[in-house]
């Protein structure tokens, strides 16, 4: 594998409670290539979007990430970052998308006001260059640019999470994490914006750390993927190894559980 991106170690992270600490994390190691999709599996409450948060750095107290653990974007230890490299590095290095991402959108501020928000934050940006640049995000999305005066409830669903989508897109950033980005909406609507996000990868070059309970997308999504239990990595593999000759004995069992696969890979 080319130097990774992303390259989490022996991540361990605890929710501290009043009588016991719960362990979510246990010594969970992985690397995500530039331009990869890595996907996370396994059952609820297995510690995936544990994970995504502390990648992101969005983790609050009770967790608490061990200090064994290193996160390292591009050799940089996230874990390490102050509140000003902070603010740098969500949106531009790592953006993130969450399953209510759509509901995350200001309902009374317009589309346009919105991107410039994020825009602004992070550059010298005038009003006429973050207009340029909002349409054009737009557009990669399939969303006309005429309708950046608009409010969030005039799209749909499905728009709004292309539109959230597009925001996180707007800066570069070298990985996106999705946490169930899609799972809020209906089939074909999902498969359309997974579709539009593995364009768009092949495009501009980001890797996706993908969350999601639907092992069907899962396969169809992702490069590689590692399978999660009760906080431990218990294998990883690509996406195709995984799916037909798994190893650990959870692994087949999540895979018994589901019906077969139709519909394709999505490339
Ligand atoms: N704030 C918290 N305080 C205490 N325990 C928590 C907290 N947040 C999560 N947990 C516990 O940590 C474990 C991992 O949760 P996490 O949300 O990371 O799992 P998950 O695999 O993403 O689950 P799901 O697929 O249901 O989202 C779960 O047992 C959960 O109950």
């Amino acid at each position: 594998m080319t130097a990774p991106l992303l390259s989490v170690k022996n991540l361990t992270i605890d929710y501290i409670g009043e009588t016991n600490d719960f362990r979510a994390v246990d010594n969970v190691s992985f690397d995500v290539a530039p331009g990869e999709v890595f996907g996370l599996a396994g059952e609820s409450g297995c510690g995936k979007s544990t994970i995504a948060f502390a990648i992101s750095r969005l983790h609050k107290p009770p967790a608490l990430i061990r200090k064994e653990s290193a996160i390292l974007l591009d050799g940089r230890d996230v874990l390490d970052l102050d509140q000003k490299d902070l603010a740098d590095f969500r949106w531009r290095e790592v953006a993130m998308v969450f399953q209510s991402a759509m509901n995350s959108l200001n309902p009374v501020l317009r589309i346009e006001q919105q991107f410039y928000d994020v825009l602004k934050t992070h550059k010298r940006i005038t009003r006429a260059q973050a207009r340029d640049r909002t349409a054009e995000m737009l557009k990669l999305v399939d969303i006309s640019p005429d309708r950046m005066r608009d409010y969030p409830h005039q799209f749909s669903g499905g728009m709004r999470q292309r539109i959230v989508i597009a925001i996180c897109l707007a800066l570069d950033p070298r990985l996106i994490v999705m946490d169930e980005p899609t799972t809020a909406l209906d089939v074909v609507v999902q498969r359309e914006i997974l579709q539009r996000i593995n364009e768009l990868r092949r495009k501009l070059g980001f890797a996706v750390l993908f969350i999601t309970h639907d092992l069907g997308l899962m396969v169809q999504f992702c490069d590689r993927i590692g399978i999660m239990l009760g906080g431990k990595l218990v294998e990883q593999g690509t996406a195709d190894a995984i799916y037909r000759t798994p190893e650990h004995d959870y692994t087949k069992k999540l895979w018994a559980s589901f019906p077969s696969l139709h519909g394709g890979v999505l490339r």
